[in-house]
């Protein structure tokens, strides 16, 4: 697996080793003691999936205390653009994010820490999201970012009238300032 840094401390791009061959191909996609030696403190409790189709949108979402989540998202069919947004109010990149594409196709996954709102777009007909979390869902402490936060100036690639929101995700706040 190897590790990319982004522009935004603890947040990696991960990427695995793909063995192809004239069936197809075969990877590890999560190996429990290879993220024991790179990332001790991340134990993850809980793997996720949805599916979506073109133009979801599902986001920005963080939950808080400690019930705030690392999560290790990776795209399964099709693709997404995935937004990883620092809300580390000690962090010099304090509100700047990290866009990646992540698809069955690139096999690229994301580390995102606790501390960051999250989200992703449909890019393709239809998307299957699989991820990790390192802490319990507790609605009770979840909240969120709105989408097109004018604060963030996130590309979502994607027309307005494209984009298809949860009730819920429409109603998310704005970027809560220092
Ligand atoms: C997240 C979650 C949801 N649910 C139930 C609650 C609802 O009845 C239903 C759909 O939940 P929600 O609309 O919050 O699902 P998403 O919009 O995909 O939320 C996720 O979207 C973004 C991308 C994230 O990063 C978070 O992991 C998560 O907030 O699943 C559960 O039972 N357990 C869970 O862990």
């Amino acid at each position: 697996m190897n590790i990319i840094e982004t522009k935004i401390k603890d947040l990696f791009i991960l990427q695995p080793k793909v063995f192809g061959d004239n069936r197809g191909y075969f990877m590890e996609a999560y190996k429990q003691n290879w993220f024991k030696e790179h990332f001790p403190h991340i134990n993850f409790i809980q793997d996720n999936e949805s599916q979506s189709t073109k133009g979801v949108l599902r986001g920005l979402h963080y939950q808080v205390g400690e019930f705030a989540q690392t999560k290790l998202v990776r795209v399964i069919q099709g693709e997404v653009l995935d937004v990883a947004v620092d809300c580390r109010k000690e962090s010099p990149t304090y509100r700047q994010h990290v866009s990646a594409i992540l698809s069955a196709e690139n096999k690229t996954q994301f580390l995102i820490p606790k501390g960051f709102a999250h989200g992703f777009l449909v890019l393709s007909d239809t998307a299957i999201f699989s991820y990790k979390v390192d802490a319990p869902y507790s609605p009770e402490n979840e909240s969120g970012i709105i989408w097109n936060d004018p604060n963030l100036n996130i590309d979502w690639k994607l027309k307005e009238e494209e984009i298809f929101l949860s009730e819920k995700d429409k109603e998310l706040p704005y970027f809560i300032k220092k």
